[in-house]
């Protein structure tokens, strides 16, 4: 059995980032979401692109109204009305204001925006009745970004706000890394679809629906292969075709010690290395891991809250570094919480307990979910957000205690 930071050493060593021409594509902006930037961009654009207004007002020259106050307003003359988007055509001299608009260029000859609140209109005349800062409510151009430097960095997850900053940079045809494949299959003859009426001995296949959806919201691609019954030949075909169209093939179930545990088996005589064979964790510990030239094989424990909890634990992380993700959006984010119940330990492995993470006046605190805390209950896994964990040698967290959580959404 190995330690679960040696198996994750094993796992992150394996996971190569993809990388290369034949990794990227091209995705528009609305189609973007989700997408890891895979170039560097540079835009030749300055942010703002302008001198402009932050604020509705009057453009003046700050030497005009520098002494302006209640009791001795400046009057000036007003020469040009500006809105957004439209390019001033005079100058502003001594004596002189232009009638300005948020985001509106500011006008030759003004330094200085005095917004509408400190003035008093007059027909073409304005009065100013408070001395602004000078070069108030001025955004100058080049004084977010100026052209040409670095823009956006490889690796970074697109979201609204970088898909912002690409939008307005021109950015339409975006260069990202193609998403990764993820080839899921159930082995188990107890199993049925969740559709089909079940007979005595049966189960829902649940677990290759829980795993379509954590690996679609890692933004890789699930590809579904389906259950697959405990005979040799048909799971070694199946698990064949996978390794073929996949870059990660997850399935659940027949990796432990029993008559029709066949993965661990099936991996090797498909020239599989083996590199992980069982890990000290509760649960999950029979998680088997081999490598292919071009594919990772994780066979994950058949019980529903093992198939998770490794996911969450080993795989998680594998995906989002493999596919081109910096550091800091792949590593397991791990926090400091305080449980509300008291938490068991002991024994050989590390033990993952699921519940709920909250933060509560700027503090985590860990709510056990009730009931039973065994790996075959899916049910009260719904709405975990965070797995405490108790590491080997510590017997208990008593209730009020901190404990590490590994947040998982
Ligand atoms: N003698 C021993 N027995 C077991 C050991 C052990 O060390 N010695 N380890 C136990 C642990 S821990 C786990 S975890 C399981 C792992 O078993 P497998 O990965 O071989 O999985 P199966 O035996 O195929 O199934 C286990 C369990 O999960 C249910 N299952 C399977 N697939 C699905 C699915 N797609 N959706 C929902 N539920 C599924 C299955 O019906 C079984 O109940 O082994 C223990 N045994
Ligand atoms: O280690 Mo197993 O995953 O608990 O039931
Ligand atoms: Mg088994």
């Amino acid at each position: 059995m190995l330690p679960v930071d040696q198996a994750e050493s094993i796992l992150l060593n394996l996971a190569q980032p993809l990388d290369g021409e034949s990794d990227q594509e091209v995705v528009g902006l609305l189609t973007a979401s989700g997408r890891v930037l895979a170039q560097p961009l540079v835009s030749q654009l300055d942010f703002p692109h302008w001198d402009n207004s932050a604020m509705d007002g009057y453009a003046v020259r700050y030497e005009d109204v520098v002494n302006a106050s209640i009791d001795h307003p400046q009057e000036l003359e007003i020469i040009e009305e500006i809105p957004a988007g439209y390019a001033p055509q005079c100058t502003i001299k001594t004596g002189q204001a232009a009638r300005i608009f948020t985001g509106a260029c500011l006008p030759k000859g003004a330094d200085t925006i005095v917004i509408q609140e400190e003035t008093e209109r007059l027909g073409n005349r304005v009065k100013i009745l408070s001395a602004p800062e000078p070069h108030a409510f001025i955004r100058y151009q080049g004084s977010y970004y100026k052209a040409g430097e670095p823009l956006l960095i490889p690796g970074i997850p697109l979201e609204a706000p970088e898909i912002a900053v690409l939008a307005a940079a021109q950015c339409t045809h975006i260069p990202v890394y193609r998403r990764l494949r993820v080839a899921l299959l159930s082995t188990g003859d107890e199993l049925v679809t969740p559709d089909e009426p079940l007979k005595r001995g049966q189960l829902v296949d649940s677990n290759q629906y829980a795993l379509a959806t954590v690996v679609a919201n890692l933004g890789a691609e699930p590809i579904s292969f389906g259950i697959i019954p405990d005979q040799r030949e048909v799971l070694k075909n199946a698990i064949a075709h996978a390794l073929e169209k996949a870059d990660i093939v997850l399935s659940t179930g027949g990796v432990s010690v029993g008559d029709y545990d066949y993965v661990e088996e099936i991996l090797t005589e498909l020239g599989g290395t083996i590199h992980i064979q069982a890990v000290a964790i509760k649960p999950g510990q029979p998680l088997t891991v081999a490598s292919f030239p071009h594919c990772l094989y994780f066979g994950l424990p058949g019980n529903p809250v093992s198939a998770l909890v490794t996911f969450w634990r080993f795989v998680q992380p594998v995906i989002k570094k493999k596919s081109g993700l910096l550091p800091q959006f792949w590593q397991p984010e791990f926090v400091k919480a305080r449980s509300l119940q008291k938490l068991k330990g002991g024994g050989k492995r590390e033990i993952y307990f699921w519940g709920q993470l909250q933060l509560v006046k700027g503090e985590y605190e860990f709510q056990l979910a009730p009931g039973s805390q065994i790996s075959g209950n899916l049910i009260n896994l719904a709405q975990t957000t965070g797995l405490a964990v108790l590491p080997i040698g510590q017997s208990e967290v008593k209730a009020g205690d901190f404990v590490q959580v590994l947040k998982v959404r």
